[in-house]
């Protein structure tokens, strides 16, 4: 048994707690709004983020330093634009040996950093090589019922990543490791803008075609933008690529779908995002991946026709109609051809 912090009493902040819990740890889920707080431990309910009880082993607080204190790991779980504020929170109490493992998923616009990369410039003394990042196909609601869910943790520091992975491990919450930050983070990062596509497709009414057609160029252009940077092309084959690409594209619990799908029917962003009372990570992503795409002039027709719908207020089936009148070309699988060019020759 070991005591370890969670920072983030949202949907999966409160998932991954519960998964600790059942593996006999003691969590300390940590909410900067002290009112969440004291209802987690008057009711031992979430019930804005997520329908379950919670065991006593799960102790809410919201006080960082207190949190945090005495801990055996620090789980990092507030959506991608608290990052830094909760990092600069942190900074005052925390010691640089305790293994951080964060479960966001996002990339920032203007700076295009990773999570890890934030972590790592917010905390003194701590060290990127060191930070863990969880991903994979696994809606929070799902976990919280313990269906049999598969992840997986990357790290450069391979005792830590270990230790992750012993943490979460059981027999309904199944984790991998991986050496392969980059491609882990960027995956589970990435697939939340074609998944807002999906979802604004099922929106405008086309059906199975369209988004096996937006999911499958999406991991194209996920993985040509991920290699660019240096991620390893098999990641992109993996839970956290098209494995978090097909549960976030198909699902109902996803928040990004859902958004796209509020889009497609012709609601307005601001509409929409009021109306979700949730993070919607893609938002904020698809402007960090456009601008990615246009500083490194790599092709990524559907991110940036995404980005078009979201922030220049082009309609829906006008992108569509963009992406399908696309000059010809041959089809070129590029993961094929990437794992190709990396291993084969
Ligand atoms: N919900 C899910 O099934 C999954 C979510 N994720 C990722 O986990 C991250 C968190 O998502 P959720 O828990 O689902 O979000 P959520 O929308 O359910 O909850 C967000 C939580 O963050 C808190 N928060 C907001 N601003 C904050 C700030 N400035 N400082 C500290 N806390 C703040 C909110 O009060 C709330 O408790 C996101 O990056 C998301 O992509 C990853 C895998 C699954
Ligand atoms: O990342 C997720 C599942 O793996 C959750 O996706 P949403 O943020 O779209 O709900």
């Amino acid at each position: 048994m070991k005591e370890i912090a969670v920072l983030g009493a949202g949907s999966w902040g409160t998932a991954l707690s519960l998964v600790l819990a059942d593996n006999g740890h003691k969590v300390r889920l940590w909410s900067h709004r002290k009112e969440q707080a004291d209802e987690i431990n008057q009711t031992h309910q979430n019930l804005k983020y997520l329908d379950v009880t919670l065991p006593s082993n799960i102790v809410a607080y919201s006080d960082v330093e207190s949190c945090i204190s005495g801990v055996k790991a620090i789980v990092i779980v507030v959506p991608t634009k608290a990052i830094r504020e909760m990092c600069k929170q942190l900074n005052k109490s925390i010691e640089p040996s305790i293994p951080i493992i964060h479960a966001s998923k996002g990339i920032e616009p203007v700076s295009l950093k990773r999570v890890s990369q934030m972590i790592s410039e917010e905390l003194d003394d701590y060290k990127y090589e060191d930070i863990v990042v969880l991903s994979g196909p696994s809606h929070a609601e799902e976990v919280a019922l313990r269906h049999p869910t598969t992840v997986t943790v990357a790290s450069l520091n391979s005792e830590h990543a270990k230790l992750a992975q012993d943490l979460f491990i059981n027999e309904s919450f199944r984790v991998y490791t991986s050496s392969d930050v980059l491609g882990i983070e960027l995956g589970g990062a990435l697939k939340n803008i074609i998944a807002l596509g999906a979802g604004i497709s099922d929106g405008l009414g086309y059906g199975d075609n369209a988004k096996a057609a937006l999911m499958t160029r999406g991991l194209a252009e996920i993985a040509r933008l991920g290699t660019k940077l240096g991620a390893n092309p098999l990641s992109f084959l993996g839970l956290s690529g098209v494995g978090d690409l097909i549960v976030t594209c198909t699902s109902v619990h996803s928040r990004n779908w859902r958004a796209g799908n509020l889009l497609g029917k012709g609601h307005k962003l601001e509409d929409v995002l009021k109306e979700m009372g949730m993070v919607v990570e893609g938002v904020r992503t698809v402007k960090a991946a456009y601008q990615y795409a246009k500083e490194e002039n790599v092709e990524m027709p559907i991110t940036e026709g995404i980005y078009q719908v979201l922030f220049e207020g082009k309609k829906p089936n006008e992108v569509v109609e963009q992406l399908m009148n696309r000059s010809k070309r041959e089809e070129m699988n590029d993961i094929a051809h990437l794992l190709y060019e990396r291993y084969a020759r």
